[in-house]
């Protein structure tokens, strides 16, 4: 499905994103911790809460890299690890004695982070509610000390800080609930524009590429081919008397018709090559990096397997084939032009065959009943 696909692509660079920010948040706090240790600032609390954040996040690192199927773990163990580290911290700084104006600050600093990596990496509920604990531990503890605690022994600055920074980390939450609903938004919107451009490449009885979107893949081969790259041959095959089986079984019966005909050409190709729904009854095989004697090989594989598959009572579906190489002076119009004289020289020539296209080249017809009809 392209949905899962939009959202696996995404999870896998949200996973490289948070790997990133691991080791950029080790070193990081290894600098911090080396500067306030030369500094003589170490607070009892980092000198230990440092290192052991620096474990937690080494060990979301590994878990990304050697264990991805269990990067939800990382994810939430990176969001909780550093909003509990910012919790205690800011209750230290706040209420141990002596008031750690230091430490207030250089938490503060870091506070927007926790709400921030919270709405990357969760899903939206689980990022509201750990960034509401994460502000009910921090400002909760404040106001719960000054209304009915004993009032701290702050200086004058700490209270009006403290509110101030109240209301800047709700309004902090709301552009972060913001910006994600336009996440959210855009997600879906790359999801439906992949699920509009697969329409657009298919076609709907089939499940086949369709005209359009073979016509994208022939001249991105030709292009090749014109660079001598590599070769690239074409099959155009086509039905035969399906006008028949419409009319006596029903429009239903052919369109299953053509739908096993499809699965039956799928399964006798190579990931490499590509297949279309070219009109009504007709299929385009587009061989790159393969010649015409080995195309005109793998066209009889494919007409035999047609002919002897096990067909609805009474339905013998057979299917004619025009093969035709790409040379270096054609253009892709001047190469469907022969392989479909080819597919007609095989019509013409009794159906239930293969033709090679006519060129300067020896090529000739390889089916048995071709050599024969
Ligand atoms: N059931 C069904 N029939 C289709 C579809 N598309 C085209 N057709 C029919 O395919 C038939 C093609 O008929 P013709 O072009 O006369 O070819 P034919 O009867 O196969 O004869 P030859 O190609 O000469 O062997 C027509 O009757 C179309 O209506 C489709 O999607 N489903």
């Amino acid at each position: 499905m392209p949905q899962t696909h939009t959202t696996r692509t995404q999870v896998e660079r949200e996973n490289r994103m948070l790997l990133a920010l691991q080791v950029a948040g080790c070193t990081a706090i290894a600098i911090i911790w080396s500067m306030e240790w030369w500094n003589g600032d170490l607070s009892p609390w980092d000198r230990w809460a440092y290192p052991a954040l620096m474990v937690i996040q080494g060990g979301c690192a590994a878990l990304l890299t050697w264990w991805p199927h269990r990067a939800e773990w990382a994810r939430v163990m990176a969001v909780l690890a550093l909003k509990g580290y910012l919790v205690i911290a800011l209750n230290q700084a706040l209420f141990a004695s002596p008031f750690q104006p230091y430490q207030l600050v250089t938490t503060l600093f870091w506070l927007p982070l926790g709400y921030g990596t919270a709405f990357v990496f969760l899903n939206l509920r689980a990022a509201l509610l750990s960034s509401a604990a994460l502000y009910l531990a921090t400002y909760g503890t404040v106001l719960w000390n000054l209304t009915w605690g004993e009032p701290p022994p702050w200086p004058d600055y700490v209270r009006p800080m403290m509110s101030n920074l109240a209301i800047a980390q709700i309004v902090y939450v709301i552009v972060l609930l913001a910006i994600s609903q336009l996440k959210a938004s855009y997600t879906r919107s790359q999801a439906t524009v992949e699920v509009m451009r697969q329409m657009a490449a298919t076609d709907p009885l089939t499940g086949l590429l369709n005209r359009r979107a073979m016509a994208d893949h022939l001249a991105a081969n030709h292009a090749l081919v014109l660079r001598g790259t590599q070769p690239m041959s074409v099959i155009l095959l086509d039905a035969d008397h399906f006008k028949h089986i419409n009319d006596r079984r029903g429009h239903a019966t052919g369109d299953r018709v053509l739908m096993k005909l499809s699965s039956l050409l799928r399964s006798q190709l190579r990931t490499s090559d590509r297949l279309a729904r070219w009109g009504g009854e007709e299929f385009l095989v587009m061989v790159p990096a393969t010649g015409l004697e080995a195309s005109c090989e793998l066209a009889e594989r494919i007409r035999r397997a047609v002919a002897t598959a096990d067909w609805e009572p009474g339905l013998g579906v057979t299917i004619s084939l025009g093969v035709a190489e790409c040379r270096s002076h054609d253009t892709v119009d001047s190469l469907m032009a022969r392989v479909d004289r080819a597919l007609y020289a095989a019509k013409s020539a009794g159906r239930d065959r293969v033709c090679a296209e006519e060129s300067d080249e020896p090529a000739e017809a390889l089916s048995p009943s071709a050599s024969s009809g």
